[in-house]
Order: structure tokens, then sequence, then C-alpha cells
């Protein structure tokens, strides 16, 4: 594997928080995204402008976005899945701007009551105002692998979705193992038929850590030439509409590979482990990172 850099999405302030059953303050999420910050990340997905009927936790956004002191180097991402997402995410300063579909009907459904043809009309304008505004757009594909609701998702099926979302006029396209099901091999054949559609440089994984797969499927993507991978500090995370599905890959464990491998982050894992010790502090919560565990510096 050769040496040089990865990017990492850090997905604790959004898909992080977004699940916790009780709710988490306004001035914890501050200070969360401004110690991520701080370890060295640059792309951290900071709020989500959906409903608040839908997920209450992230109703307060906008208060987040502007609370927090920006660090000029740092991207601060929200969540958009309409236009009236993305006007809020644009008074609040977002950075960058995430739309999200899925590759099976049914979950795509459950997400956000719309068909995967529906959501994709519903982009069409909000990629147009975000041009205009010279605002990033990532789009994410859920259940790359399989779907809560109907089971294994065919890589096809994540391609033609992938390349809907690119053609759109999305700069970047992260799949999500959604219920952290995937194995290795299935990623490989996943990530083979969507290179055919969209070029390896603009794809993102994003591996949710259910069955314990997610650093060997992070292994596998790597090998494929993926170089652009989400994750989240301590292991927080869950979507509220995939139900069984544990957090995300945890940051930390994520660097301890990546810095095993040669490749470069520019992030300070000592830092990572103490904001994932901190974080799992005040949520009440067993630190879900194997490293943040077991570092003893
Ligand atoms: C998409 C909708 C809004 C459709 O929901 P809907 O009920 O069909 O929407 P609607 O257009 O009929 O509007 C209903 C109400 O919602 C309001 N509304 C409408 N849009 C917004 C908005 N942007 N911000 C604030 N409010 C909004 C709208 O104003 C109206 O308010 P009311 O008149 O009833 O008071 C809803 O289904 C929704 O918000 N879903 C979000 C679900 C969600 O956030 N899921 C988790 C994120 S995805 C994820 O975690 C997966 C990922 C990305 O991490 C990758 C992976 O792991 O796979």
């Amino acid at each position: 594997m050769p040496t040089d850099s990865v990017t990492l999405v850090e997905m604790a302030p959004r898909d992080g928080l977004q699940n916790e059953a009780l709710l988490v303050s306004t001035a914890i999420k501050i200070e969360l995204i401004e110690r991520l910050a701080r370890s060295g990340l640059t792309r951290i997905e900071a709020a989500s402008f959906v409903s608040p009927k839908w997920v209450p936790q992230m109703a307060d956004g906008q208060a987040v976005l502007l609370g927090i002191k920006r660090q000029p180097q740092v991207s601060y991402g929200a969540l958009t899945p309409n236009l009236q997402g993305l006007k809020a995410a644009l008074v609040a300063g977002a950075d960058q701007v995430a739309v999200f579909t899925a590759a099976s009907e049914s979950f795509c459904q459950h997400n956000i009551n719309a068909s995967i043809a529906t959501s994709l009309d519903r982009f069409a304008p909000l990629l147009a105002l975000a041009k205009q505004s010279q605002i990033p757009v990532r789009g994410y594909v859920s259940t790359a692998l399989d779907c809560p609701y109907e089971g294994a998702v065919s890589p096809t099926a994540v391609a033609k979705v992938a390349r809907d979302l690119y053609q759109l006029g999305c700069d970047e396209i992260s799949l999500g193992d959604t219920l952290g099901t995937g194995t290795p091999q299935r990623v490989i054949a996943m990530l083979h038929a969507v290179s055919q559609e969209v070029p390896m440089a603009q794809l993102a994984v994003h591996f949710h850590d259910t069955y314990g797969q997610a650093l060997a499927n992070v292994y596998a993507a790597l090998e494929q030439g993926i170089r652009i991978i989400d994750s989240s500090v301590a292991g927080l995370g869950g979507c509220p509409y995939a139900p069984g599905a544990a957090g995300n890959l945890a940051t930390e464990d994520l660097v301890y590979l990546l810095e095993g491998l040669g490749l470069k982050t520019g992030v300070s894992l000592a830092s990572l482990v103490q904001t994932g010790r901190w974080i799992s502090t005040q949520l009440g919560r067993r630190n879900g990172s194997k490293v943040g565990l077991a570092w003893m510096k």
C-alpha cells in the first residue's frame, strides 16, 4: 500500500449524537466540535437540518453552528434533506452540506419518507442553490451493503444511486454500511461496481461497527484506493431508522490503523483519545473505541 494521506470525516457531533435517547445540550455539542477540531480533524459533520419531529436530538443545529469558535482550516458540515434544510444550514454558516438517500427503497422510505426517485428530485434544487452559494455537497448512499427491511443490497443498485447523485452534481459520495453487517469481500465488490460510475477519488466509506468488521472493511477499501473515510470518536453513532445498528467505526481505532500503515491523517491520536473519553463520560456511555480504552500514554 503506498504511503500517502487519508482524509477523515468526523461524524460524532451528527451521526454520533442523533440517536442518543437523552437530549444532549448545545454546550456539550459545541465543546465536542471544538475539541475535535483541536485534535487536527479538518472535516467535521457538525449538525443536521432535518425535521425536529423526526430527529429531535438535532433540533439545535443552528445554535450549534453559530456557537462554535471556528478554526479556519476546518470545514463544518451539515446534513440537509431538502431545500428547507439547506436554507437553514446556509444561514447557520455550514461550509459543506450533505444530502442523503439510500440504495434500498424501504430504508429510504423509513428514513426520509420518500422513494429514492423522489429524494433525488428533491436534491436537484438543493444542489442548484448550493452550487450558486459555492458550498460543496456530499451525497450519502445508505444501505450500501444491507438494508434492515430488505436484506442484501446488490452492488448494481448502489452504483446506480451513486451515479445519479454524482450526475446531479454531488462532489463526493459516501457509501454507508448503515447496519454494520458488511465484510471485506462484499465491500470490494460494491466498490468495484460503484467506481465504474464515480471516480474512486470522490468516494468515501462510512462503516458502522455492529459486527466488528469496520476496520477490516476499511483496510479492504484502502486497498481499492479509497482515501476518504468517515468515523466517529468513541464509536458513537447510529441511525434512528436502522434498528439494531451499532455506532460508527471509532476515529481513534481508525487513526491507529492508518498510522500503523504509514498513512498520514494530520490528527493527534492522544488528543482524540482524550476527547473520546470526555464525551463518553458526558453521555454516561462505555467508550466504544478499543484504542480509547487501551491507551496508556
Ligand atoms: C426528510 C423529512 C423532512 C421529510 O419529512 P416529511 O414529514 O415527509 O416532510 P414534509 O415536507 O411533509 O414536512 C413535514 C414537516 O417537517 C418540516 N420540515 C421539513 N423539512 C425540514 C427541515 N429540513 N428542517 C426542519 N423542518 C423540516 C416541515 O416544515 C413540516 O413542518 P410542520 O408544517 O408539520 O410543522 C424527514 O423525513 C426527515 O427529517 N428525515 C430525517 C431523518 C434523519 O435525519 N435520519 C438520520 C440521518 S441519515 C443517517 O444517519 C445515515 C448516514 C447518512 O449516516 C449514512 C449511513 O450510515 O447509512
